[in-house]
């Protein structure tokens, strides 16, 4: 048979099936965003504090925004409502992470729990670490390690306040929380660490950024690799994870050499409770638990532990400071519970109503990390009529709904009473406040978190009183924050105060 007539008739023959591709895959409605650039999307409106850029432009396409972020199909979420529909409703269909190239080499490949895409590996990881790491019980029997390093800090705010001179909050309380992961987690005291207190906020920033920011040969197609190479951006990847990975093994080590003393079993780091898991083998499936592993979680522990504390007591002693009537109040509270007692137990601190209050305030203003983490989505789904698919990034801005006048009256005033009524928790359940995300993502370490900020902040409101440098008003107090593609948000200006002795120290 010739082949002309057949040639002539295919286009008919395979008109039902082009008619069937099309109906399935129908032109879908993408939520409203900014118009983008060829090849980098909507990257250039970013800016630096992203967080805030965002608010502005979901101000003017809504609480569901598309943005195009180089290769990266993103939707903006900035209501409580559309925060529901995808923490809550539609939690399972965008539960994953996205599986960016940073991350991944920090992580051993995912092998970690917060960067680690949705799975069976992520539930087992995430399990060992509820059960295991974050447990009330296991963040109990830490409470001697919080107390030393809060007494110690004590003790060196006394000598500064003897002689009258300022003091850097902002490094303190990074080292005070860094003090307490390290014993925590290392079984090692932060002084004594081979890193300095800068190297070691270095490090804590450098990695935030990778874990923060995209590679450009993400973005970039075929030659985004080369921009990499060229701004160094490879290179300090790499270098960030030999000295990262050097660190981890080193401890790891130390855990296994014969000369370490036995454990007290009620006060085993948490290196020496994942060792236990890698010599038992007992969960993870066909996956092996090995040191990659355990330096991977480490690696969470780091972020997730050191910087988020020592952001929200910083910001709350800048709110304290610009408010003397608030800071008065607050440590009033403190003073009249415990009295002469000279020590801060923490079954106190359940009294301490006021200074909780203030916590969530902070949290509600200053929210340690204001887009939470990234999430990716897993199957398609609607929100608000519009369409979401599979493989597209969510950014949840908790920082512009922690802010939005449709929820909180004088939003962008520090007034901790808004929560006296204790019917709005960071537990993740009230969307209109979403400091610790929700769903099954939510920060495993919220027990964690808070034991230690509320007993840092307590110590430091019970012992001192504070006082501007000289020459300062309380408006002089930059509450600017610090620009950078990170996921969390310092203030843009370290926190000098000079501390006042309110009771005599027994050091
Ligand atoms: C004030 C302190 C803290 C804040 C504000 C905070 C906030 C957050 C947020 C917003 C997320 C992402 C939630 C989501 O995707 O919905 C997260 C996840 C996480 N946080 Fe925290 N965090 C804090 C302290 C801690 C501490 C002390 C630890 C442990 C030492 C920790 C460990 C983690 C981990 C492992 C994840 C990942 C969970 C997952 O992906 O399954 N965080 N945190």
């Amino acid at each position: 048979m010739a082949l002309g007539p057949l040639i002539l008739l295919l286009p008919l023959l395979l008109l039902p099936l082009l008619v069937l591709f099309f109906m399935k895959n129908k032109p879908n409605k993408l939520p409203p965003g900014p118009p983008k650039l060829p090849i980098l999307g909507n990257l250039h409106q970013l800016g630096e504090l992203s967080h805030q850029s965002l608010r502005g432009l979901s101000q003017k396409y809504g609480p569901v925004m598309f943005l195009q972020l180089g290769g990266a199909p993103t939707v903006i979420v900035s209501s409580a409502e559309a925060a529901r529909t995808v923490l809550k409703v539609h939690d399972l269909n965008s539960c994953s992470r996205p599986s960016r190239a940073g991350p991944r080499r920090l992580t051993h490949n995912f092998r970690d729990v917060a960067f680690t895409p949705y799975g069976e590996y992520w539930r087992e990881m995430r399990k060992m670490c509820v059960l295991e790491l974050f447990s009330m019980k296991r963040v109990q029997s830490y409470r001697s390690i919080r107390e030393e390093e809060v007494d110690s800090l004590m003790n060196s705010i006394s000598e500064s306040a003897s002689s009258s001179t300022p003091v850097n909050l902002t490094e303190k309380l990074f080292a005070l929380t860094a003090g307490m992961i390290f014993k925590i987690a290392f079984g090692k005291s932060f002084q004594e660490s081979e890193f300095d207190k800068h190297g070691f906020v270095k490090v804590v920033h450098d990695t935030e950024a990778m874990m923060g920011g995209y590679l450009a040969a993400e973005c970039i197609p075929y030659v985004g690799w080369i921009i990499d190479r060229l701004t160094g951006r490879h290179q300090r990847l790499e270098k960030l994870f030999h000295e990262l990975d050097h660190f981890f093994q080193q401890v790891i080590d130390d855990h296994l050499s014969s000369e370490r003393k036995k454990q007290d079993p009620n006060q085993e780091d948490f290196i020496d409770v994942m060792l236990k898991i890698v010599e038992e083998q007992s969960g993870f499936g066909a996956a092996r638990f090995s040191h990659a592993n355990i330096k991977a979680v480490l690696l969470n522990v780091f972020l997730g532990g050191v910087d988020t504390g020592a952001l929200t007591m910083i910001w709350t002693m800048a709110e304290l400071v610009r408010q003397p009537k608030l800071m008065k109040k607050a440590q009033d509270e403190v003073r009249n519970v415990i009295g002469n007692k000279g020590k801060i137990d923490e079954n106190d601190i359940d009294q301490l109503q006021y200074l909780k209050m203030i916590i969530k305030e902070t949290l509600r203003l200053h929210p340690p990390a204001p887009l939470l983490l990234p999430r990716e989505t897993i199957s398609h789904f609607q929100i608000n009529g519009y369409d979401i698919h599979p493989k597209t990034l969510i950014q949840v801005n908790a920082w512009a709904i922690g802010r939005d006048p449709q929820y909180w009256n004088n939003p962008e005033e520090f007034i901790p009473e808004r929560f006296a009524d204790d019917s709005i928790d960071f537990k993740g359940q009230n969307f209109e406040y979403l400091p610790f995300g929700s769903g099954r993502r939510i920060c495993p370490g919220i027990y964690m978190a808070t034991t230690s900020v509320e007993l840092g902040l307590a110590n430091l409101l019970y012992w001192f009183d504070w006082k501007l440098p000289q020459g300062m008003t309380e408006d002089d107090i930059n509450m600017e924050e610090k620009a950078g593609l990170s996921l969390t948000v310092s203030m843009k200006v370290d926190l000098q105060l000079v501390p006042v002795k309110y009771f005599c120290r027994q050091s």
